[in-house]
This record gives C-alpha cells, sequence and structure tokens, in this order.
C-alpha cells in the first residue's frame, strides 16, 4: 500500500512519518517538497502529485494553524485549509483513495459545559475554524472515503509548545498569570499519529467506518491547570523555578486578534465505540512530553 502524507515536518506530521511507517510505502513531503508539488498554497499543483503518485491513502497533516494571524490572512488561510483539502478529497475520490485529514474544536462556538459529539451544531468564532470547517464540507461534498479527526490544544516534544513555554517563563518571573476559562483536553501529537494509525488499519478493512470523529486525549483542564501541572511536575523531578505564583485569570485579560471557545469539551464516544480504542488521560502525556523535554 502506498500512503501520501502531506505537511510531513508539523508537530502531527512528524509523529505520523513514524505512525504511519509500518502501514506501507510511505511517501512524505512538505510543501518545499522539489519532486511534487505538496504547497497548499497553491491548490492547483495538488492534483497532479495525486496522480502521478497514485496512493490509496492520503493524509493531510498540512495546515495553515496560525490562530490569530488568520485573522488578517484569510484568504491565505482558506485556500490551505479548505480549497487545497477540497482539492485533495476530489483527487481520492477520482483515485479511489481514501483521505485522512483533520479538524479542531474551534469549528464550535464554546458555548455551555457539555461535551459536543461529532454532529453538534457548528459556528467558528474565528477565521481558522471558519476554513476548516469548510475544509470538512469539501471532503464530505467531494464522496470520497475519508476520516476527519477533530481534535484540539495539539502539542509534541518536538518544537515549541504551551508547556515549554510555561517552564521558561516560571523560570524567569516570580508571577504568571494563565486564562482559566477556556477548558478543554491537551492532546500529544504521538497520541494522535498512533490513533490515526489504527483507526486507518480498521477503516481499510471496513469502509462503513469512513466519518467524523473527536480525537482527543482523556479528562479535561484549563490553560491555568496545565501551567500549573507543567510547573509542579518539573518541580517534583527537581527543577528549580522562580515562580511561586500562578494567578488565574479570564480570557478577556489577553488581547488576541482571534476570539477562541471557552468550551473545548469533545466527546469521543464515537470514537471509542466503533474503534474500540483507549483514550488515555491528557496527563499521561504531558508528563511523558515533559520527561522527555527535560530529561527525566
Ligand atoms: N495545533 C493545535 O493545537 C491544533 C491543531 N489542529 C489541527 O491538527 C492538524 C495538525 O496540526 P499541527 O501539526 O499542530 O500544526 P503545525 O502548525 O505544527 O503543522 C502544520 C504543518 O503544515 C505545514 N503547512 C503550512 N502551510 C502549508 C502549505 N501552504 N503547504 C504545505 N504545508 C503547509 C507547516 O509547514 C507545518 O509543517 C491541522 O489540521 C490542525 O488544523 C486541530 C486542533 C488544534
Amino acid at each position: 500500500m502506498k500512503i501520501l502524507l502531506l505537511g510531513k515536518n508539523g508537530q502531527l506530521g512528524w509523529e505520523l512519518q513514524r505512525a504511519l511507517a509500518p502501514l506501507g510505502e510511505l511517501i512524505a513531503l512538505d510543501r518545499h517538497a522539489t519532486d511534487f508539488a505538496a504547497d497548499l498554497a497553491q491548490p492547483d499543483s495538488l492534483a497532479a502529485t495525486v496522480r502521478a503518485l497514485q496512493p490509496q491513502v492520503i493524509v493531510n497533516a498540512a495546515a495553515y494553524t496560525a490562530v490569530d494571524k488568520a485573522e488578517s490572512e484569510p484568504e491565505l488561510a482558506r485556500t490551505v485549509n479548505a480549497t487545497s483539502p477540497g482539492v485533495l478529497a476530489q483527487a481520492a475520490a477520482e483515485a479511489g483513495a481514501w483521505l485522512l485529514h483533520y479538524s479542531t474544536d474551534y469549528v464550535f462556538d464554546g458555548s455551555g459545559t457539555a461535551a459536543r459529539s461529532e454532529d453538534a451544531a457548528t459556528a467558528p468564532l474565528n477565521v481558522y475554524g471558519q476554513t476548516k470547517l469548510e475544509g470538512e464540507a469539501a471532503i464530505r461534498a467531494s464522496g470520497c472515503r475519508h476520516l476527519i479527526l477533530r481534535t484540539s490544544w495539539v502539542y509534541a516534544a518536538r518544537g515549541g509548545n504551551f508547556a515549554k513555554t510555561m517552564l521558561r517563563l516560571a523560570g524567569e518571573r516570580e508571577r504568571l498569570t494563565v486564562i482559566d476559562d477556556q477548558i478543554g483536553a491537551p492532546t500529544g501529537a504521538d497520541l494522535l499519529a498512533d490513533l490515526s494509525a489504527h483507526m486507518l488499519r480498521q477503516a481499510l478493512q471496513q469502509p462503513e467506518c469512513a466519518g467524523t470523529y473527536h480525537a482527543v486525549a482523556g479528562g479535561e483542564t484549563s490553560w491555568h491547570a496545565y501551567a500549573r501541572h507543567v510547573i509542579e511536575w518539573a518541580r517534583a523531578h527537581g527543577h528549580e523555578l522562580k515562580a511561586t505564583d500562578i494567578a488565574a485569570v479570564p480570557s478577556s485579560a489577553f488581547a488576541t486578534a482571534a476570539q477562541r471557545p471557552l468550551n473545548s469539551r469533545l466527546s469521543t464516544a464515537r470514537l471509542q465505540q466503533v474503534f474500540g480504542l483507549h483514550l488515555p488521560h491528557w496527563q499521561t502525556g504531558v508528563d511523558r512530553m515533559l520527561a522527555e523535554v527535560l530529561g527525566r
């Protein structure tokens, strides 16, 4: 089996290179690939890449993920997050290939406190969420066999992430202020990549598993409790940090270009039921990432 992976160097793409490798011949590209066009800002070039490579599976880990910047670059965000996934989906439909694609909790408005199911009404608050939602719709409209995994608060050991930023700030300052009114589940790119591989393997055998799934780690937290957890973990493992006061503040204390949903709780009942997979608690993955990053 031939698998085409786009966006190979993002948080998720990097982990997918590992997780998808045992499933078949993996061709992993990023936007600067020279042999085959793989820049999602250039939708017209993508169909030729699919036709030339003839993959049985296309995995799209590429996305415009700069949530605040998207407010001032809506056209580029839309091209990368909606138009190009639609082109890939059309090409997949024509080739009889599967498309595995990722979306976000930001397709919802985050009202209330309940965990949302896949069928809950969408109402994005920002350009990024709107373009990701349009990408989902384009994939469904293409008629290709697909899996769309909506995830949230993705982190990875490689590259920058929220936990690393908190550790750096906690080393520099006595007082940190962190938002406590956005609730969600930090989800490791490694977990998401492993889920992807398992789900893909089953879906290839059972095409009726195609569809949209919420894929996030277990449990829930706020950014504030997440930051406290990270700092306490580091202290418990012998790291000296200056910060003694981790103050909880509302989202309104931080002015950002894009509005973010307060309630990012996603129900994973469908994923667990259809695929029989277990979603470990978010702290399990974060602790593992911290051990990797801090070398303990
Ligand atoms: N990071 C997060 O907190 C969340 C991410 N997601 C979704 O998960 C998926 C993976 O996200 P991450 O790995 O965290 O993002 P990332 O920002 O780490 O990686 C995105 C990748 O897309 C590539 N890319 C950007 N523009 C491109 C273009 N024009 N052509 C080709 N490649 C391009 C980037 O170079 C990068 O390698 C995306 O679909 C994202 O929308 C969903 C919810 C939360």
